[in-house]
């Protein structure tokens, strides 16, 4: 077998020299995007993230995603605020830009952990192009140390993983567009379902009984979720069977909510969602009427966020600015 030293790839990124730091921007630019795009090819990565000003056309020839992550923060507002205090030590500038440099570290896994979560890629590895005020960094991650997509796989031995990308996608889009411009609130009881109906009741009729076996409405149809965003607005939660069907909306949890904890500020709908998952099998995903956000329940606690904003997965209506190539 070949040693990986003697492959072409490596032996030209050994003998290539190293440029010193203070190279023009516009220089370390053009060959950290070259090195991007080899070590995309020599690593089988799943995806590109660019964070700061990184021109996107000079990788339109890699096949795979490009997903530039700039909108979530900037670190470029920090530093220049850091220039204008004089007095601030070189050494605490230079902690400041570590933690800020780790900041970026944890924001690519996390974005890189929300796209998994949804099916935009794959898991492996991603490689992250950061832009500041004068230097580039690269990053190289491999997803399958990742926290969150370990979780998402432990969710997805409950529930198919097509039921949980869609169910969370459609949170997504009930996060972000909300009902007739008014913001929405709900939550989904995935899997577990014979357990979830016995601690459950209806408080209205339920809008999905009496299904027909052969022609049952799944989450996994996106033809049936415009059905889903309307009755989004009732009381209750929905609860979605392990293979996506949806059996009940408009559905009330008989649970305990002693002993469980959530962030503060949310409301009885996250609780109840929470305490559900600590005494069955199940999944739930809550949207925030309040905060817009979108949270992930199991094992009676909170395993996964999501900001939506943070989110560039397309949704109906709304293309992420320049967020792909
Ligand atoms: N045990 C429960 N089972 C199902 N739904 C519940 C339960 N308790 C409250 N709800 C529903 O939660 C809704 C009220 O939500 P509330 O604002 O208190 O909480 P939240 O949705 O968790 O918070 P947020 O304001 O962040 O959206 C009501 O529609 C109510 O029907």
């Amino acid at each position: 077998m070949e040693e990986i030293t003697d492959t072409p790839e490596v032996k030209a990124v050994i003998e290539t020299p190293i440029f010193n730091a203070s190279a023009s921007d516009d220089l370390c630019g053009i060959l950290l995007k070259d090195s991007v795009k080899h070590l995309a090819k020599l690593t089988g990565a799943v995806a590109v993230f660019t964070f700061g000003n990184v021109d996107l056309k000079s990788f339109k020839d890699l096949e795979i995603p490009v997903i530039d992550i700039t909108q979530i923060k900037t670190i470029i507002e920090k530093l220049t605020y850091l220039r204008d205090e004089n007095q601030l030590h070189l050494q605490e500038i230079s902690e400041s830009i570590r933690n800020e440099a780790d900041k970026n570290a944890s924001l690519l896994m996390s974005a890189a952990a929300v796209e998994y979560s949804l099916g935009t890629i794959e898991c492996g590895i991603v490689l992250g192009l950061i832009r500041t005020q004068s230097t580039y960094s690269l990053i190289v991650h491999s997803m399958e140390e990742n926290e969150t997509v370990q979780t998402v796989r432990e969710c997805e031995k409950r529930v198919t993983p097509e039921t949980f990308r869609n169910v969370l996608h459609l949170s997504l889009n009930i996060a972000l567009k909300g009902r007739e411009g008014k913001k929405v609130g709900t939550a989904f009881v995935l899997g577990d379902e014979d357990e979830v109906l016995e601690r459950s009741h209806q408080m209205i009729i339920n809008p999905f009984r009496g299904q027909d076996p052969g022609s049952e409405i799944s989450i996994n149809k996106k033809e049936n979720w415009e059905t889903v965003m309307g009755f989004a607005q009732l009381d209750g939660v929905f609860i979605i069977s392990e293979s996506g069907k949806i059996l009940s909306a408009g559905r009330y949890l008989d649970v305990d909510t002693r002993d469980i904890h959530i962030e503060k500020g949310l409301g009885t709908r996250h609780l109840s969602s929470a305490s559900i998952t600590r005494d069955t099998n199940a999944i739930a995903i809550a949207v925030s009427e309040s905060g817009g956000t979108i949270r992930v329940y199991m094992d009676g606690k909170e395993v996964i966020y999501v900001e939506p904003e943070t989110s560039l997965v397309e949704v109906e209506g709304r293309r992420p600015a320049e967020a792909r190539v």
